[in-house]
């Protein structure tokens, strides 16, 4: 592996504030240096757009209401296409997602699906351990050695023709205080990409695979253009054909659909294309609009994707997409397989089937499973209605972009199963985090860190936004929600679901976060404060 050439003394400056002892072989003084240099050249430019992304909420706040950019008509206007999408992408119909565990890693590369996205992002809890370990298990899933051997003696190793890798860092808005350069805090996404470049770009790029990411919850064509910097430098230090790294975007905040076009020309020498990441782009649209008492979502199981302003979001990405020759893929459905109920799970794989159903048929290239029980339900369905690797020539000129459909408010009602299932998914989920775990089954649901923040941003909505009604007229109010939080609180402790032994801390944190006058950005912002 060549090592940059500005990296003359790669740990200067550098300082680690985490555990090293059984890192050596990811944490290099090389590895490391590459990441420095990444920081001293690119964090500049990153907490200037977080500092964008706070005075662009603070107009929405005011009243202003997301819309397209009139000083970049002409990029949406232009006639361009992104670059030739290379041939290990060019059919992407299920791809499933996981975090970066041992185990987990070799079962999805071996699930059938097309692609991995083995993610350090939502699914993930950001311990120290989780990521340096989860660099460890990709270094070795590239270079063919990953096995695994669980403690009842099950073995586990990669199959012939895995699934391709695709790597999620962690979004712009995520420290990683395990890392200091020159004293400042490193961006967890530097880390998470800058790690695994340097130890894998260019033994991927030397098949007939390569180096390539998903972009998570970008706000702005600036946030994605910085991306692209980032790339294209890496390129060069790495000494990797300029292009060479792919990424996928995923289109999750609200700000960004009306930038896909832009977003696509700013990495379009790169880009392959953009993905549904539904259930932030949800929700973004509760927090965007966290100071409109006229824009409150129904409960969770309400807005689905048929709901008129995820319809027109997930419609719209097609025709962007497919107008300038990149992939739009589909997302997920957060249904997982139950076991030990035939008809409830028959019921919950009918949800996927309708879903899957639902995205191919609009026009979408591929799709997201979260287990591997459903790489072959959402294959099927492609299969049938998607003869030809991807569907780049479904155009949907029908699709007309207006922004009134990509904000419209949603109708529907908020329950009492609907709050107390939002109360106990926020505490179950931040305990299960605050343990080390990002990704859980909740009540046979997957649930995630976008997931959860959904679940406690409705809960600052209806509580702030007052009085909202149950369907059943009673009120919402804090008496309510400090009680019903206090019971599950307790239901937890006592039982052996997973962060069971955080219950009081995850309580303590969910409290604070709900009670504050200002609906914070991230969850995993304070609670990241507790992780170890
Ligand atoms: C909003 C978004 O960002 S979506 C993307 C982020 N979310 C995800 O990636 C979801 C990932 N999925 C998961 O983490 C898991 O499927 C969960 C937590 C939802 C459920 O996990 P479990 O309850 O352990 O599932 P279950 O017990 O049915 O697992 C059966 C087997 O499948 C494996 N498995 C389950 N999900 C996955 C997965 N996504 N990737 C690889 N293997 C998996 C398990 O490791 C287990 O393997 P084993 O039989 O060899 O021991
Ligand atoms: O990352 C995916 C999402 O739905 O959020
Ligand atoms: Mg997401």
């Amino acid at each position: 592996m060549a090592v940059p050439k500005s990296v003359l003394d790669p740990l200067a400056g550098v300082r680690l504030n985490g555990p090293t002892e059984g890192f050596a072989d990811v944490l290099t003084p090389a590895a490391l240096g590459f990441v420095a240099d990444l920081h001293r050249r690119f964090d500049g430019r990153r907490l200037a757009l977080l500092a964008e992304r706070v005075a662009r909420q603070l107009r929405y706040d005011a009243g202003e209401l997301p819309d397209f950019r009139p000083d970049t008509r002409a990029i949406r206007e232009g006639d361009w296409s992104v670059a030739p999408i290379p041939a290990a992408l060019q059919d992407r119909r299920v791809e499933i997602t996981g975090p970066v565990e041992r185990k987990m890693i070799i079962n999805a590369l071996n699930s059938g699906a097309k692609v991995f996205m083995a993610d350090f992002e939502d699914s993930s809890a950001p311990t120290w351990a989780n990521q340096v370990d989860g660099q460890r298990n990709l270094r070795d899933a590239v270079n063919g050695s990953i096995e695994f051997t669980s403690a009842e003696g099950k073995h586990y190793a990669v199959v012939d023709d895995p699934a391709v890798l695709v790597v999620r860092p962690r979004g712009w808005h995520l420290p990683e205080r395990h890392v200091e350069v020159d004293g400042d805090v490193l961006a967890g996404a530097l880390l998470d990409f800058g790690l695994f470049a340097f130890h894998n770009a260019k033994a991927l790029q030397a098949r007939d695979r390569g180096p390539y990411f998903y972009l998570p919850k970008l706000q702005s064509m600036e946030e994605a253009a910085l991306w692209d910097d980032v790339m294209a430098y890496a390129e060069d230090a790495l000494e990797l054909p300029h292009g060479c790294m792919k990424a996928t975007v995923l289109i999750e905040t609200l700000p960004a659909v009306f930038q896909m076009h832009e977003i696509l020309h700013a990495l379009r020498t790169r880009i392959v294309g953009l993905n549904c990441g539904r259930w932030d782009y949800i929700f973004s649209y509760l927090k965007t609009f966290r100071a409109h008492a006229d824009r409150l979502l129904p409960e969770r199981g309400q807005v689905v994707m048929t709901v008129p302003f995820l319809k027109a979001y997930s419609e719209l990405l097609i025709h962007t997409c497919h107008r300038r020759g990149a992939f739009a893929m589909g997302g997920m459905a957060a249904q997982i397989p139950i076991r030990g109920d035939d008809e409830a799970n028959e019921a919950a794989m009918a949800k996927v089937r309708a879903d899957k159903l639902r995205e191919v048929t609009a026009g979408h290239d591929g799709t997201w499973v979260a287990h591997p029980a459903l790489v072959p339900i959402a294959q099927a369905i492609f299969d049938e209605h998607m003869p030809t690797p991807n569907q780049l020539h479904v155009t949907r000129d029908d699709v007309i972009a207006r922004r009134d459909a990509l904000i419209a408010p949603a109708m529907g009602t908020v329950t009492r199963a609907g709050f107390d299932n939002n109360v106990e998914v926020c505490l179950r989920y931040t305990a299960a985090w605050l343990d080390g775990l990002g990704c859980v089954p909740i009540h046979n649901l997957m649930e995630d860190a976008a997931t959860a923040e959904i679940a406690r941003a409705q809960l600052w909505q209806w509580l702030h936004h007052g009085p909202v009604e149950f369907s059943d007229h009673a009120l919402i109010n804090f008496a309510l929600f400090d009680q019903v939080l206090a019971a599950h609180t307790h239901r937890l402790r006592e039982s052996k679901h997973p962060g069971a032994a955080r219950a009081t801390q995850a309580a303590t944190l969910i409290s604070a976060l709900t009670h504050a006058s200002e609906l914070r950005d991230f969850l995993t912002l304070p609670a990241y404060e507790h992780l170890v």
